[in-house]
């Protein structure tokens, strides 16, 4: 990839001010600063900060030998367009910013289990260590379990430096999340090419119109995904995908992610335009009607 400084990482210095992080992109002739405001700024902050600590345990060099040889990856988009209704994302996470503790004794390869057999399409995991409570490991145990039916599994992370895409493929995902406000537009570019090259399918995340046209002038993204949180405020409205949706291609599978509740929700979603629903919390305070939940949610249907 072009554009990396000599210890691997393009965006290797970073300030933080009164409520902003700033991503310094040192590769280009001038600084580029990109502004990531609210917790969204600090959870890359401290992202950024753990790649590199990652980076001293395992070489960038060791991590990409291990994703070369990893198992070839399940294709997202191909497993979602063959799928006659709303195909399921079912996301497991230990904790999140908005909600606080979910499941902190989270067993992930047996939620994998419960996921697949409910009829999730795909499964997305966080892997976020700081905000999440997840890892690496979470995701790997998943895929053990995912692929044995089939099912893609998405790396859901802040995902803001090409170890991190390496990482994720030698733990077994199959696709991978960038988040346009995480990015600036080349770097969202490189990112993107290097995951496809890499054979992983990427969901691309959106939250509004100027993010939605870098999302679709840099590459061409099929699976586009509207938070319907903002993620610089956390709070959490449907009508931001139903809004938005308008304006992507139709020839692209729009995803809807966050604040669903039940299938009543998935369906709202479904009208909008939605292919895929993304979905984590509910599924995650369902308790013992984990299964039951996912069911109904995986067998929307509209029109
Ligand atoms: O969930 C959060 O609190 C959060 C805070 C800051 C950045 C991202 C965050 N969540 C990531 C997601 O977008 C969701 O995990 C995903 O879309 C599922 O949403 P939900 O069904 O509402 O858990």
């Amino acid at each position: 990839m072009s554009g990396s400084c000599r210890n691997g990482s393009r965006f290797n210095r970073f300030r933080r001010c009164s409520r902003k992080t700033q991503l310094i992109d040192q590769s280009k002739s001038g600084p580029v600063v990109i502004e990531i405001p609210g917790i969204l700024g600090e959870i890359v902050e401290k992202r950024l900060a753990t790649i590199e600590e990652a980076k001293k345990k395992r070489p960038e060099s060791e991590m990409r030998l291990i994703a070369e040889n990893a198992s070839v990856p399940l294709s997202l988009q191909r497993t979602i367009a063959s799928k006659s209704g709303i195909s399921l994302i079912a996301e497991m996470k230990r904790s999140s910013p908005s909600a606080g503790s979910l499941d902190p004794t989270l067993d992930p390869a047996h939620r994998a289990g419960l996921y697949c057999n409910a009829g999730a399409a795909a499964i997305s995991v966080l892997t976020e260590q700081d905000y999440f409570s997840g890892s690496i490991d979470d995701l790997a145990a998943v895929s053990v379990i995912a692929r044995a039916s089939r099912v893609p599994v998405l790396r859901k992370d802040f995902i803001v430096d090409e170890y991190q895409i390496h990482e994720a493929r030698a733990a077994g995902a199959d696709c991978i999340l960038l988040i346009i406000a995480c990015l600036d537009p080349k770097q969202y570019a490189d990112l993107f090419n290097l995951s496809t090259s890499m054979g992983m399918d990427v969901l691309v995340e959106v939250f509004d119109e100027p993010e939605l046209d870098i999302a679709l002038s840099e590459v061409e993204p099929h699976i586009v995904g509207i938070n319907n949180r903002n993620l610089k405020t956390l709070e959490t409205s449907l009508a931001v995908f139903e809004t938005l949706a308008k304006k992507i291609p139709d020839d692209r599978i729009k995803v809807a992610e966050s604040g669903m509740k039940n299938s009543g929700d998935v369906e709202r979603m479904g009208y909008a335009g939605a292919k895929a629903v993304l979905v984590g919390e509910s599924l995650m305070k369902a308790g013992t009607d984990v299964s039951e939940l996912a069911q109904a949610m995986a067998a929307v249907e509209v029109g």
